[in-house]
């Protein structure tokens, strides 16, 4: 049965701090410190200052207890911050732990190319390009594209949703997934992944983080993390000579404290964390992400394109009525639908030849020899070329009417104006270059659609519809579903003309899709979600993955982007903020003998000057460990434009940081105080 993933892993779960507690030492490693700059300054200073204390030690000086107590605090920070990264990483390695134990070793049923003859071959042997069957009841073996017959699919192994899901040949649900488990029916499966390079595969490393890679953003903030650290080194290290000429002379371990609680360590510490746990809240949404980069830019995505067929409505177009055009009999348009649905394997192409069958009782086999010419986005039509010469041709209007060489006569124009009003899709059959009539494909509008773009509206998003259907029906559903702009009769190349505009007017551009027509503008797309079900060159092009293939998910990514930036924005604006306290309580400490008018500074009455520092010292490693479930959970985002969310941020995030200091600092130099600490 189903062994997804758990949904919920709960912040602190004995599965994850366990083993987060043995990483947070892990991660002391030199190389691994690397990586962020403001935490391997802390680790540095770690180190003089472990030497100091010995060096105390040995000499009994008097510095030794409170510079021993300096050192050892530094040390914590650097494991609290190691722990913080760690305690992220490892509720990513928990999800991959479980999708790692749905993988199957199975056997896999090679055809042979003659007739239904197999033989085994293991899992893991198979090639891109082997044929497989795969029955009811067994476990695809691997990631393939179904050639050949039509099945459900139990897919929870990797969704988690348990209402098994139609896989078959043809048009975009064509794609099956290794792990998961063919519940009914038969498939014949082309196989599209090489051992070891399966979906599961790529997506175990992704949901465990192990090649993250720092995002822009993220490397723009630590280089200027680490310029302020290059600056409060600069102001530290010019210290002595100020105390020296006043007559004062500080300790070396003094300074050391006072330039760690400078530096920006709880963000510096926190960082890490917070773009691993925006990675992890997409996966609990059921969405992949290839790139920490794609949830960012999620978060600050102006326009969103969006499919009308199967995104704003059910997709699930199915012809309706045979509208002839006044002379044709109903009879002669649904021949000519009929004959030219015969190979159409498309939802509508299938509901045409249902549709005609029931009315009129044609059947498959009677047909003449003939050519099927497939239905294809760029041209907008399918249809046959009969052996007598005959050609039968269905599709969008204006394709039709390109092709029957005219305008559109007023019959007709009335019956396609009547089927779009209520958002159906008018198809026009054209036989031997006469117009006969047009098919009424229904759809119907999801409910709940209005109210999602109505919330994108809230942050500043614009949402585009884009549709190959004609203007009239684009308007109709794009009017009831709320959406900003439409594109209609659109092909695949007007897709990606649209995004390359709105790219060269600086916006950043999100959509979704699933077809192969989709891969080019997946691409092209700052984020492509590719829908699970869709083909395999869609889910290559783009960066972000929806397991339940769900189009309006796109909606959720961006409000786990938004969280992510607004959660980084907040903690640092915290990390500074908290900073200035430490002011406060250690340079007053340091100074106060040579100039006593620096007792002023000492707001928060601390103990003495070793306690001050000491309690600073502490306070600045602790917060990192309070503010971890706020870096996993994210920052609470509620839809609203920029500039509230700044005030709103600044207000909290920025007066909060300047007080709890304060509080904090007191609070431990209390205890410092109570324990005889310094
Ligand atoms: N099987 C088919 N045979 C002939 N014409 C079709 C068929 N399916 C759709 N069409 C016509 O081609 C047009 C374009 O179809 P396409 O699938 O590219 O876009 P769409 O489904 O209308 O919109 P969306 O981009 O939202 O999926 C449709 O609006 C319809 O008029
Ligand atoms: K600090
Ligand atoms: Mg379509």
């Amino acid at each position: 049965m189903s062994k997804h993933p758990p949904k919920e892993i709960a912040l602190f779960a004995p599965a994850v701090v366990g083993p987060a507690l043995g990483q947070s030492f892990a991660k002391l490693n030199p190389l691994r410190l690397a990586r962020n700059p403001v935490i391997f300054v802390t680790a540095l200073v770690a180190v003089l200052t472990t030497v100091l204390a010995i060096r105390d030690g040995v000499i009994a000086a008097p510095n030794f207890v409170v510079g021993a107590q300096v050192a050892a605090w530094l040390w914590a920070t650097v494991l609290f911050a190691n722990f913080a990264e760690a305690v992220a990483e490892g509720r990513g390695k928990a999800r991959a732990d479980a999708f790692r134990a749905t993988r199957a070793a199975a056997k896999a049923k090679v055809l042979l190319g003659v007739g239904e003859l197999f033989e085994f071959k293991d899992a893991e042997l198979l090639e891109p390009g082997d044929v497989i069957i795969v029955e009811s009841g067994e476990t695809i073996p691997t990631d393939g594209e179904v050639i050949e017959g039509i099945a459900s699919v139990d897919e929870s192994a990797i969704t988690g949703e348990s209402a098994p899901v139609i896989r078959e040949s043809g048009g975009d649900r064509s794609a099956v997934t290794g792990g998961t488990r063919v519940v009914s029916d038969w498939i014949k499966v082309k196989v599209t992944s090489r051992p070891g390079e399966t979906f599961l595969d790529r997506m175990i490393a992704l949901v465990e983080g192990a090649k993250r890679q720092k995002t822009p953003n993220e490397i723009a903030l630590d280089i200027l993390l680490a310029g302020l650290t290059l600056v409060f080194l600069f102001v530290v290290v010019t210290l002595p000579a100020f105390a020296s000429w006043s007559g004062t002379e500080v300790p070396v371990v003094y300074l050391a404290a006072l330039f760690v609680t400078l530096i920006p360590t709880t963000i510096g510490g926190l960082l890490s964390a917070i773009g691993i746990a925006g990675m992890d809240r997409l996966v609990k949404a059921n969405v992949i992400a290839k790139s920490g980069r794609a949830v960012e830019a999620a978060g600050d995505v102006d326009s969103l394109l969006i499919d009308k067929t199967g995104t704003i409505t059910f997709g699930n177009r199915m012809a309706d009525a045979f509208e002839p055009l006044p002379g044709v009999a109903e009879r002669e348009l649904a021949e000519a639908a009929f004959l030219a649905s015969l190979a159409d394997d498309t939802p509508e192409g299938k509901s045409i030849v249902e549709l005609a069958q029931k009315r009129f009782g044609f059947s498959p086999d009677s047909t003449e020899a003939v050519t099927f010419i497939p239905f294809s986005a760029h041209t907008r039509m399918s249809g046959v070329d009969l052996a007598g010469g005959g050609v039968v041709r269905k599709g969008a209007s204006d394709a039709m009417l390109r092709l029957a060489g005219g305008v559109a006569p007023v019959e007709l124009d009335a019956i396609i104006r009547r089927i779009a009003a209520t958002g159906g899709t008018p198809l026009v059959v054209v036989r031997d270059r006469t117009l006969l009539g047009v098919v009424h494909l229904k759809d119907i509008v999801k409910p709940g659609i209005r109210e999602r773009f109505a919330e994108l509206r809230r942050m500043g998003i614009r949402t585009i519809m884009i549709t190959g259907d004609n203007p009239l029906t684009a308007a109709a559903i794009a009017a009831e579903a709320g959406v900003d702009d439409f594109l209609a009769e659109a092909t695949p190349e007007k897709k990606l003309e649209l995004i390359r505009r709105e790219q060269a007017e600086g916006k950043l551009v999100a959509m979704c899709g699933d077809g192969s027509n989709d891969a080019p503008a997946l691409a092209q797309a700052d984020i492509g979600v590719a829908m699970n079900s869709g083909t395999p060159a869609a889910k290559e092009a783009g960066n972000l993955i929806d397991l339940d293939s769900d189009p309006t998910k796109l909606i959720e990514v961006v409000l786990v982007g938004k969280q992510l930036l607004i959660s980084r924005g907040a903690l640092t604006t915290f990390s500074v903020a908290n900073d200035v306290a430490k002011y406060f309580a250690i340079l007053p400490a340091l100074f106060v003998t040579a100039y006593p008018g620096l007792g002023v500074l000492d707001v928060m009455d601390l103990g003495t000057p070793q306690s001050a520092i000491l309690s600073a010292i502490i306070f600045n490693a602790l917060i990192i460990v309070l503010l971890i479930p706020l870096a996993l959970k994210g920052v609470r985002y509620a839809p609203a434009s920029a500039s509230q969310l700044l005030k709103r941020n600044l207000l909290i995030y920025g007066l909060g940081g300047l007080i709890v200091p304060f509080v904090g600092i007191k609070a431990v130099d209390i205890v410092v105080d109570l324990l005889h600490l310094a």
